[in-house]
């Protein structure tokens, strides 16, 4: 069976002048949804739009915004009536389907432009689908063959029925009750269906019908539904049980025939006998396709050819793409992102066919064309490889805010009106029988039933009279007895007569015979080659039989690969899904931790900054504490020494300077390896020293009473202590000084300056550590002049004080 015109193999290497047609496009404005709203399209005139970009818009916003004008076929503005619409955009391929030629004309837009509406209409005012198949049921309305005569084969083709065949079928069909309509008319998008699509009685037909129908053929309409929702194909005529549970649809996939044309397997296939049957479950968004087959009548005008290569098939699809901007504008989430996602991919990839399409023809290229990455274009590659016609209608919102998508739409137009498609060829088959057999047939009919209605036997009277061609002779000639010649003369006449008629009955007895000897020996041969055939027939039918059973297993295998490849992919397709939304989520996690670890370092650094002020509160509290201690401390000490000094006591007492009440846990105490106090002899003014084992040493001291009058007293030690007060921020800084004097009998006087600090323990008493000690040297003038040969310091001569000159010699403390 021919399923369609068989397209000649498409030329690869042999450069032939081939037909082509570009694609035609055209632009439907809807009017405004808003009275005065603001718009950015205008119709120019019949052909041409004007986009201006509003203020609002982004392309106006980055500066690349112009107006621009875009041309069509046609331009349909807001007062065109649906009518006019399909007459200029539908009608031509309408017209094409009838002659045995497909189509496909989508309608594409961004959302709420108006595609659903372009496609269906509304009740009283129809739109495409409604027009298509109201003319197309006009014009064949008279030709359709009785339902069941065609049945789809499952591989893209049709069988052929006898008419006893499609009489059990009918019966049958009439006995099974219907199963749910059409997958309840649900499609997988949920969207409104137009309002009163579903009420038949409101509809306001079409009348308008094709007048080149060819009336030798009988045809057969049969309509299918699809939807490709997130790439997966949908049978929306799918029946499903009334009752129990259902699974939903299945998904559908898409193989190619012995003739290379896509097809959706397993896809329902109804046929219709009107528009209202169709109507039915036209509620689509999606692909709404519409096969007519053809098939001549034989030579009678009676019967259909049953010969399957005879039929005819030719499609028209009409498709109502989804809104190629959901996400952008809805704000989507979930699943929905998932849904805009792959019908942007879908538009995109349609894009990117129509681009390299236009590509290699502009250059002569041949680019791979990636129609099989989306299932959209996959299904319609036949079309762009020239298997058809192709249209498209453009809609377009005229509203400002829509001026960003819209004006997408619009270079996606520019770009398909520059694709030219290679002209498909008519699909009619010429079986070599004569024109107007139908009509004839009709006549002859015609005729009998009024011959046998006005006479009544007439059967018989139209029973052909076969006398003339098999009669013995012309008519008896007419002879009597006044015959000039007399009855000799009518007796030979007779006898000539009857010669020939003996003649002509030899000749005819010896035909018959002969005949009769042809056709016996024909049916025998027949009879004979009957048999041979019978024989035949019958290993064929075992090897046909054998032969389907494979082909079902194999097409059972391959099917179940298929599904099984399917819902792999889909696995795939949800792994990878959860995949991404594992990596979001742990990149959420790994966000978390490193703002976790932010306000962690933050926090530390807080609590540090606050350990810090405390530590320095706590340091000058207990600074303020020691140095008020120290104070008393110093003061107690002064005072003793001052005592000590002006009491004229041989000593002071030899204890440290450190109050009684340092501890024995005092840990710089503890450090000091020997509390006993240090004695000095009262011969020896100096101080005894002893070192400890740690780093800064403590004394004890001891300390001659003071003279007052130094030159008058023998030579003593005289201690001066002095305090400096100035810096008690840090005890350790405290200086601390001691003064010795000593005069020797040669009126030398010998002052040491003992310089320490004096340091707080770790209790509230304080110790006087001496790091450093100058000697200085006064010789009395008087009696250095007495004296010569004195030696002096380094720095004698130099006048340190009024009293004489002091030499200094400074030794570090050890
Ligand atoms: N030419 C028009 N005249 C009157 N009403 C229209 C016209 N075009 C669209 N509408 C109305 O606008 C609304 C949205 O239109 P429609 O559903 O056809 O848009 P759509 O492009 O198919 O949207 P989606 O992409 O979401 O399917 C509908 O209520 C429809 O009736």
């Amino acid at each position: 069976m021919q399923r369609r015109p068989c397209l000649p193999p498409k030329p690869r290497t042999v450069e032939r002048k081939v037909e082509q047609d570009p694609v035609e496009v055209f632009c439907c404005i809807r009017p405004a949804e808003i009275p005065g709203q603001e718009e950015c399209i205008a119709e120019v005139d019949s052909r041409t739009v004007k986009l201006t970009p509003p203020n609002s818009s982004f392309a106006y916003r980055n500066g690349s915004a112009k107006e621009q004008l875009y041309k069509f076929e046609r331009v349909f503005g807001p007062s065109s009536s649906q009518k006019e619409l399909f007459s200029q955009v539908a009608m031509p391929p309408v017209s094409d389907l009838v002659n045995g030629r497909n189509g496909l004309l989508f309608a594409y837009g961004v959302t709420g432009s108006g595609k659903t509406y372009t496609m269906q209409g509304t009740p009283q005012d129809g739109g495409i689908i409604c027009r298509t198949l109201d003319v197309l049921f006009n014009s064949i309305q008279d030709y359709q063959a009785s339902r069941f005569t065609f049945r789809p084969d499952g591989m893209n083709g049709f069988d052929t029925q006898s008419e006893v065949e499609a009489q059990n079928d009918r019966r049958k069909a009439a006995a099974t009750p219907r199963l749910r309509p059409m997958a309840g008319g649900r499609t997988t998008r949920g969207r409104k269906d137009p309002p009163g699509s579903q009420d038949s009685s409101q509809r306001i037909p079409d009348t308008s019908c094709i007048n080149s129908v060819d009336e030798d053929n009988v045809y057969s309409v049969f309509i299918s539904y699809i939807e490709i929702y997130n790439n997966y194909l949908y049978d929306l005529l799918e029946e499903l049980p009334e009752t129990g549970p259902s699974s939903g649809l299945q998904t559908k996939i898409i193989r190619e025939d012995a003739q290379h044309n896509m097809y959706v397997h397993a896809c329902t296939e109804v046929e219709v006998k009107s528009p209202e049957d169709g109507l039915e479950s036209s509620r689509s968004h999606s692909i709404f396709t519409i096969r007519l087959l053809q098939a001549p009548l034989d030579a009678q005008g009676e019967d259909v050819v049953t010969d399957k290569s005879a039929i005819v098939v030719s499609q028209l699809s009409l498709v109502d793409l989804a809104g190629s901007e959901r996400n952008l504008r809805t704000k989507a989430a979930g699943d929905r992102i998932k849904e805009a996602g792959n019908i942007n991919n879908s538009l995109m990839n349609l894009r990117i066919c129509i681009e390299i399409l236009r590509e290699n023809q502009e250059t002569g290229g041949n680019k791979k064309i990636p129609y099989r990455d989306s299932k959209l274009t996959h299904y319609f590659k036949n079309f762009f490889d020239g298997d058809g016609k192709v249209r498209m209608v453009v809609c377009v919102n005229p509203r400002s805010d829509d001026y960003d998508e819209t004006l997408t739409v619009m270079k996606f137009a520019e770009l398909a009106s520059e694709v030219q498609i290679q002209r498909s060829q008519p699909a009619r088959r010429d079986l070599g029988l004569p024109p107007g057999r139908r009509r004839a047939n009709q006549l002859f009919k015609e005729v009998r039933k009024k011959l046998e209605d006005e006479v009544e036997g007439a059967g018989v009277a139209l029973e052909v009279d076969l006398a003339p061609i098999y009669s013995l002779a012309p008519d008896w000639p007419v002879l009597t007895s006044s015959t000039p010649g007399g009855l000799e003369e009518v007796i030979s006449r007779l006898k000539a007569h009857l010669r020939k008629r003996l003649q002509s009955r030899e000749r005819l007895e010896k035909n018959f015979w002969g005949t009769v000897a042809a056709m016996r020996s024909g049916i025998a041969e027949m009879e004979k080659e009957n048999l041979v055939m019978k024989k035949e027939l019958t290993s064929m039918r075992a090897l046909y039989s054998d032969a389907m059973g494979r082909v079902r297993s194999l097409e059972n295998l391959l099917h179940n690969a298929e599904s099984a490849n399917e819902s792999l992919q889909r696995k795939l397709e949800d792994q990878a899904f959860l995949r991404d939304e594992c990596e979001a989520v742990k990149e959420e996690r790994d966000m978390a931790k490193v703002q976790s670890q932010i306000e962690k370092q933050r926090m530390k650094t807080k609590l540090r900054t606050k350990l810090e002020q405390e530590k320095m509160k706590l340091k000058s509290t207990l600074n303020t504490e020691l140095h008020h201690q120290k104070s008393k401390i110093y003061q107690s000490q002064v005072k003793a020494l001052k005592q000590a000094l002006f009491s004229n006591k041989q000593t002071v007492p030899t204890a440290p300077l450190q109050p009684s009440t340092t501890s024995s846990s005092d840990t710089d105490l503890t450090a000091i390896p020997d509390k006993t106090p240090i004695k000095a002899s009262t011969s020896d003014p100096k101080l005894n020293m002893t070192p400890a084992s740690h780093r800064d040493l403590m004394y004890g001291l001891t300390i001659s009473p003071l003279r007052n009058n130094p030159a008058a007293q023998p030579p003593s030690s005289q201690i001066i202590t002095k305090l400096k007060s100035s810096d008690f921020t840090d005890p350790r800084t405290t200086n601390y000084c001691l003064t010795t004097q000593e005069q020797d009998s040669q009126g030398e006087l010998e002052m040491k300056l003992f310089k320490g600090e004096v340091l707080p323990t770790a209790g509230v008493g304080a110790q006087v550590v001496l790091r450093d000690v100058e000697i200085l040297h006064q010789r009395d003038p008087l009696h250095h002049q007495s004296t010569p040969n004195c030696k002096r310091s380094s720095t004698e001569g130099t006048p340190l004080q009024d009293r004489g000159v002091w030499g200094s010699q400074k030794r570090p403390m050890v």
